[in-house]
């Protein structure tokens, strides 16, 4: 009897006034605790930010109180590689004032570019010791090299954009920073990445926007954004960088520097930010960014050795090989100026046209072509990004900061797959726009293990059908856009997404692929865009951005060749370089 009364004292609870009371308390709880997280993860960003900030602070007064003086800073980085690195090499120049030199121009550099995140504050250690080193030199003896924020540096945190990685040093270097050590290099600064390292932008809340030197109004590109401004500013002569889906290859690009994607694995990976690791259909490649093609060189020689074979058995044995390299033999090379799905910008173009005048005239044989279906390719990368559901992403993103580059992105994440589904299908619908349409269908993600296996087998026959076309044109190489247009403006990555269908193309693929500059935008190339296509909300974005003042700038040229042929693809950009130069030998 007792116990039905206790009951209905329990129901009686239930009236309306008191549901109402419990839920406005959940949902104040709910809220505080909301607003509580994101102030954390302000404060937890301003203070890693300041600390970044006060360490440039101080590595600039440690500088300038070493004496080093802007004429002599100057005068060293403005060596090419091959100089400098003979003037290291036979001792006329020491690897600490190199360093110096280095350190203190990235530092000038990034006052006004904002590509630096934090110095290396080893690297003046590092370089005395390669100064007391008696017995033959490394390669890179005293080379300063600039490292993506992305690359573990022991005692250093790893964030790639995210709050949720400040306050937890890697214990350990990733493997090619090792091997750039042992090759002689010296580490210099860490370089800005936008945040997730997914898109071609450069900008995150810890350590804000890089802004592009030929035009600040617009983003160096990304995801090595920082590599690029750094480099293409004068801070650095050789840096690295990872490309899933134009990372290294895009800043090259829009900064107007040299920058090569190996095929994923050539060059290791291991060390490098976790985050796209769980997805292997496509996967990071580590690669390199420089001032120009020697610089690219350089670097591959150097890695390539027994030292990285060793430390990461799952990269092929492979040394540089100088056969392949310095070779002479007339190749025949595909050349596309478009893929068919995206119209690429007059001026690029052009670009593609002056590489394969001057590869002809070196007596290669152009033969035009088309890729497989770049739409098709295109979807099968969407779908690979976004196979989780973007649950990966937003498990890393959880109580943190949007940056304002990503935050379309992830509000379109958080919704339910049905509704991705339906929105996706809307977008395409009405605006024909068929890329973002796709890319938020695409992130509804995959239902059954059954589907993503089917999808694996997509990507397969895609490859296959190029390889195919490859063989029955019976090309060694392809030269095309280095990216369907130049640098754009900030936090316009939503509208021009699409662009990246040039570069992801050969990530989908894993074939190595260069990018080098060509030439830049000229009033004519403006003229052009008169007859550039109107059709799609996409088309009409480019167009837009093209007409808003992109006269000079940079546009490159992307040479690409079959798995594990990174020589080839170096030997295609030099040549494309000489003939710039006006070097025909
Ligand atoms: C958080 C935004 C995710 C958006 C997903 C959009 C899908 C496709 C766009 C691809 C953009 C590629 C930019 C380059 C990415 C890259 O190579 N990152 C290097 C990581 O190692």
């Amino acid at each position: 009897m007792n116990r039905f009364k206790e009951l209905e004292i329990d129901l009686d609870w239930f009236n309306g006034r008191n549901v109402s009371v419990a839920f406005l308390c959940l949902v104040t709880l709910k809220t505080s605790h909301a607003i509580y997280k994101y102030y954390r993860a302000k404060s937890k960003v301003k203070v890693k930010r300041e600390e970044c900030l006060a360490a440039c602070r101080k590595m600039a007064e440690h500088l300038t109180q070493k004496g080093i003086t802007k004429d002599k800073a100057e005068r060293i980085t403005r060596l090419s590689i091959t100089e400098l690195e003979q003037r290291l090499q036979s001792g006329e120049l020491s690897a600490v004032e190199v360093c110096e030199c280095y350190q203190a121009v990235a530092l000038e550099v990034d006052r006004k570019l904002n590509c630096v995140v934090e110095p290396i504050w080893e690297a003046e250690e590092m370089a005395l010791e390669r100064d007391q080193k008696t017995g033959k030199k490394g390669p890179l003896h005293g080379m300063p090299v600039s490292i993506k924020e992305n690359y573990y540096i022991k005692g250093y945190d790893c964030t790639a954009g995210m709050q949720r990685c400040i306050g937890d040093p890697v214990s350990e270097d990733a493997v090619v920073v090792k091997v750039l050590k042992r090759q002689g290099a010296v580490p210099f600064v860490r370089t800005n990445v936008p945040q997730t390292m997914m898109t071609f932008e450069c900008s995150n809340p810890i350590y804000g926007r890089t802004l592009n030197p030929q035009d600040t109004n617009r983003g160096p590109g990304g995801s090595s954004g920082g590599e690029g401004a750094l480099i293409a500013a004068g801070g650095s002569i050789l840096g690295i960088g990872t490309d899933i889906g134009g990372s290294i290859r895009i800043p090259a690009n829009m900064c107007g520097i040299c920058g090569l994607k190996p095929t994923a694995g050539r060059i290791s990976g291991a060390g490098t930010h976790k985050l796209t690791k769980g997805q292997t259909l496509v996967k990071s490649a580590s690669g390199m960014l420089s001032r120009d093609v020697d610089g690219v060189t350089i670097a591959m020689r150097a890695l390539l050795c027994q030292y990285m074979f060793d430390l990461d058995p799952t990269v092929p044995p492979i040394p540089f090989r100088e056969e392949i390299y310095q070779d002479k033999r007339p190749l025949r090379i595909g050349y596309y100026i478009d893929d068919g799905y995206i119209p690429s910008v007059p001026s690029m173009h052009r670009a593609v046209e002056k590489a394969k005048s001057i590869l002809e005239s070196r007596g290669h044989k152009l033969i035009p072509m088309q890729p497989v279906d770049a739409r098709r390719m295109f979807r099968l990368f969407l779908d690979t990004v976004g196979a989780d559901g973007t649950k990966t992403y937003l498990t890393c993103m959880k109580d943190d900061i949007y940056d304002s580059t990503v935050r379309q992105f992830f509000y379109t994440s958080h919704l339910p797959g049905v509704l991705k589904k339906m929105i996706g299908w809307i977008m395409s619908a009405v605006s024909r726009d068929d890329i973002a349409g796709y890319m938020v269908k695409a992130l509804s993600g995959f239902g059954t293990v059954y589907e993503y296996w089917n999808h694996a087998l997509d990507i397969e026959d895609y490859k296959d059908d190029t390889l195919a076309l490859w063989r029955s044109l019976g090309i060694d190489a392809v030269i095309c856009p280095g990216f369907a247009f130049p640098a754009i403006p900030h936090n316009t990555f939503g509208d021009l997404v699409g662009g990246c269908v040039y570069s992801t193309m050969y990530n989908l693929l894993n074939y190595p692929a260069g990018v080098l500059p060509v030439t830049k935008v000229t009033e004519q190339d403006i003229k052009d865009m008169a007859n550039y296509p109107n059709k799609t909300k996409f088309e009409k974005n480019i167009k837009k951005m093209m007409l808003g003042g992109t006269v000079g700038l940079p546009c490159g040229v992307q040479c690409v060749a079959l798995p594990y042929q990174e020589e080839l693809v170096i030997r295609l950009m030099k040549e494309v370089e000489q003939g710039l130069k006006g070097d025909n030998s």
